[in-house]
């Protein structure tokens, strides 16, 4: 990273030594910690998988065999330097109390690994990133690089743990905990340590979200109800679309943050209402560009394409108005 190609490179670069480093954390073995602060969208880690497995495909009805996931991994193990296999052999195993040495690369691959589309990526630098129900990172699968990006979805302050989240975020503390308890440890980040009250507003927050975010799945087009009774119930969806947001914000779950800037676009847009669509809908693309810069996505492009269609409505409404 310190050479002089660096810039052009930076692609490649496994993370700025000054960025990050990985050292105890009380009660949680080793953790990783800001050396500096880290804005919004810095990447904190690109890394390529050392061991990278494509499970068999699960199919309805046909046993898993979870022999053939060993021997994968075994293999894939096999083909590492010496100082690549102590690497691995170094990261946490959380055991089961029925597992015995001989299950401690399984193990190993249970408690670190991250999925990159359909196969399993052990990434050890990022693997030593302990886990937060409000993570301060997100992540994601490059494939064009081939490899796995760690970056800040919010300021990060030099000296703090960096946190991320092994699990899906939009349940209450007991269901997360038990989704935990593979991991082997009892969460307690900021929102698993609120007091009794402040905790099941927060627990019932994130299940509202998840209702919410199922309700307006089927809503995700751009047709204008015509009746009084449809504009009435698009005008709720609009005003409840920005309580998502803003109740995703205050829970600090950054990660689903598009799909919620998405939603409120088409609700506004669904009442012709174009500025806040607009605005929403570019909100939306910008953010997508943290964990995709050149917006190769599917998900971008349309983002990108919705903000367009808005602004063309926005500027016609703008001119219709002015010549009124
Ligand atoms: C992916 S590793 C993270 C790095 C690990 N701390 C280490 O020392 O290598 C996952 C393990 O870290 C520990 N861990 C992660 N997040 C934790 C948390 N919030 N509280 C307590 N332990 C945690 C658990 O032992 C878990 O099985």
């Amino acid at each position: 990273c310190s050479d002089s190609s660096w810039i052009t490179n930076s692609q490649l670069c496994l993370g700025s030594p000054q960025v990050w480093e990985a050292r105890p954390s009380p009660g949680k073995g080793i953790g990783v910690y800001a050396t500096r602060v880290i804005e919004p969208g810095d990447t904190i880690l690109s890394e390529p998988a050392m061991i990278h497995i494509t499970p068999p495909e699960f199919r309805d009805g046909v046993p898993y065999l979870l022999g053939d996931i060993n021997t994968l991994l075994q293999s894939s193990f096999d083909a590492l330097s010496p100082q690549q296999k102590a690497e691995v052999m170094s990261l946490h195993a959380h055991m089961s109390p029925t597992e015995d040495a001989n299950d401690t690369l399984m193990a190993i691959m249970r408690s670190n690994a991250y999925t990159t589309g359909n196969s399993l990526g052990l990434f050890p630098k990022g693997a030593r990133i302990n886990h937060s129900c409000r993570p301060s990172t997100s992540q994601y699968w490059n494939p064009q690089l081939g490899r796995r990006i760690v970056y800040a979805n919010r300021r990060i302050e030099e000296g703090e743990e960096i946190s991320a989240t092994y699990i899906p975020l939009l349940y209450s503390h007991k269901a997360r905990q038990r989704r935990l308890d593979q991991y082997g440890f009892k969460c307690t980040c900021e929102a698993c340590a609120l007091e009794h009250g402040a905790r099941q507003a927060s627990d019932q927050r994130r299940q509202d979200l998840q209702k919410a975010f199922a309700a307006f799945e089927p809503q995700l087009t751009l047709s204008v109800p015509q009746s009084v009774a449809g504009k009435r119930k698009a005008r709720k969806r609009a005003e409840a679309s920005v309580q998502l947001v803003e109740q995703l914000e205050e829970e600090g779950l950054a990660d689903y943050y598009v799909k919620a800037y998405h939603i409120a676009a088409i609700a506004h847009a669904k009442i012709e209402d174009w500025k806040p669509a607009t605005l929403w809908a570019n909100k939306g693309f910008e953010t997508s560009l943290l964990a995709d810069p050149n917006a190769l996505s599917a998900g971008a492009r349309e983002l990108q394409a919705l903000t367009n269609h808005l602004i063309i409505k926005w500027n016609a409404e703008l001119r219709e108005n002015a010549t009124r």
